[in-house]
């Protein structure tokens, strides 16, 4: 489909703003964007339920406007945000409707239609509905049996709004399972609208962020989704996480509020300095960040699990190169942030001669507040002949110092230090 400078007015009110698109065969599409950026526009003038003013649209090289009814039933069903259907149908009738287009006037209904029917009802779990009244099944039926319509139709593409927008979590990832299967195993083209940026993320090849009527990014979830697009068109502060399975991201809304805002402002004043190794604070770094706290973290080697996640949540960090030992200039960078900090974390990172250094460098900081990981004994994680066990030891007799087993408990160990200090 080839989308080239559509312009859509409702009246005077300019809806659509000259959008040029393409989607390849055998795409998964996502198209979001905020409540009344122009979504559901876009795409009922991509399904020609809607002509644009201005632009045109080729589906298979060939302009929309010159197919028939019933060939482009054939080549495109649409399953839109809100459906109409009369009461009176049961299931099964609903979904052979799917076959109109194939059938002749008052011609039977063929063995091959009952065939595609009770295949698509099959992928869809409405086989066990096929003789209720469409009024009798709940939100979440009703969304599967218009999908099923749809399919029955064999559209080579297939456009849905909001298809899961009734459905609760387990039936919204089982349509997006259906529509994916679909499109990898069968190659149909999927266009969704969505309001769920995680599920678009998730299973979209390809998404457009829609802005008053305009594409203000286009590209991968990894491209689109990004914090800052998202605060420029939804005006909301979100984090974005990677997916360590999937590697796509999650996009978590953080708390929006004033009350909230106040509570996070007093925690920007508070600097946490976090030496960690080995994917030990990816979760640990990451509830922090969501709570604002002011984090830096160090020495870590490029590529690491840690300096990954500090580098995409923006924490200042001091990065070794990968694989090497700790080098003396990074040493000298690693105690300016240690020395600007509040609070000095020690997960249970394995200490080795690459990284001792980040052991040995917290003896020169007697006074500054410390939590220490301890889930793990020392002994386990001293690759130096006891020398790490030493200097450990050492440390933990300081009086403000905290010994923690659990990681769970770093919290309220942090409000703790962090009440000294405000009590000062
Ligand atoms: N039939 C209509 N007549 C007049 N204005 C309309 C009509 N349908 C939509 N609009 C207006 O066009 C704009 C875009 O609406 P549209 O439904 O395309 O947005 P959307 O991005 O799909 O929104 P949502 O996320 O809330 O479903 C809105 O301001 C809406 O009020």
């Amino acid at each position: 489909m080839q989308v080239d400078k559509i312009t859509f007015s409702y009246n005077q009110n300019k809806v659509i703003k000259e959008i040029t698109m393409s989607v390849d065969k055998g795409d998964f599409v996502g198209v979001i964007g905020p409540n009344a950026s122009g979504k559901s526009t876009l795409i009922k003038n991509l399904a020609r339920t809607l002509q644009p003013i201005k632009g045109v649209v080729y589906l298979s090289n060939q302009l929309l406007n010159k197919y028939s009814a019933q060939e482009l039933a054939k080549k495109m069903a649409v399953v839109p945000q809100n459906t109409n259907i009369d009461f009176s149908f049961n299931v099964y009738d609903i979904i052979m409707m799917g076959r109109t287009p194939y059938q002749k006037r008052w011609s039977k209904l063929k063995q091959s239609d009952r065939k595609i029917v009770k295949q698509v009802m099959e992928l869809t779990d409405t086989y066990k509905l096929k003789d209720k009244i469409i009024n009798q099944l709940s939100g979440g039926e009703k969304q599967r049996v218009i999908i099923a319509r749809a399919l029955a139709q064999q559209p080579e593409i297939l456009i849905l709004d909001e298809p899961t927008a009734s459905l609760d979590i387990n039936y919204q990832a089982e349509i997006y399972d259906i529509l994916e299967y679909l499109n990898l195993k069968l190659g149909l083209t999927i266009i969704t609208v969505s309001h769920n940026l995680n599920l678009t993320a998730q299973y979209c090849q390809k998404i457009f962020l829609i802005n008053s009527g305009q594409i203000y990014a286009e590209g991968t979830a990894v491209e689109v989704l990004t914090a800052k697009n998202i605060a420029q068109v939804y005006q909301a502060e979100v984090q974005v996480k990677k997916n360590k399975l999937t590697q796509k991201p999650i996009i978590t809304l953080l708390p929006q509020n004033k009350l909230v805002d106040n509570v996070n402002a007093k925690s920007k004043d508070f600097k946490i300095h976090v030496i960690a190794g080995g994917g030990t604070a990816v979760d640990m770094l990451q509830q922090l960040s969501s709570l604002n706290y002011n984090l830096s973290a160090g020495v870590l080697n490029s590529g690491d699990a840690d300096w990954q996640i500090a580098v995409e949540l923006g924490i200042e960090v001091v990065t070794a190169d990968p694989f090497a030992a700790i080098k003396a200039e990074e040493v000298i960078a690693h105690k300016k942030l240690i020395n600007q900090s509040d609070l000095i974390i020690l997960t249970e990172v394995p200490f080795g001669y690459g990284n001792l250094a980040n052991l040995t460098i917290l003896q020169d900081f007697p006074t500054k507040n410390k939590i220490f990981l301890a889930g793990q004994n020392i002994k386990k994680r001293d690759y130096v002949k006891g020398k790490a066990e030493s200097i450990w030891n050492k440390l933990i007799d300081g009086d403000n110092l905290r010994l923690i087993t659990d990681q769970s408990q770093v919290l309220k160990e942090i409000k703790k230090f962090e009440r000294l200090k405000m009590e000062r």
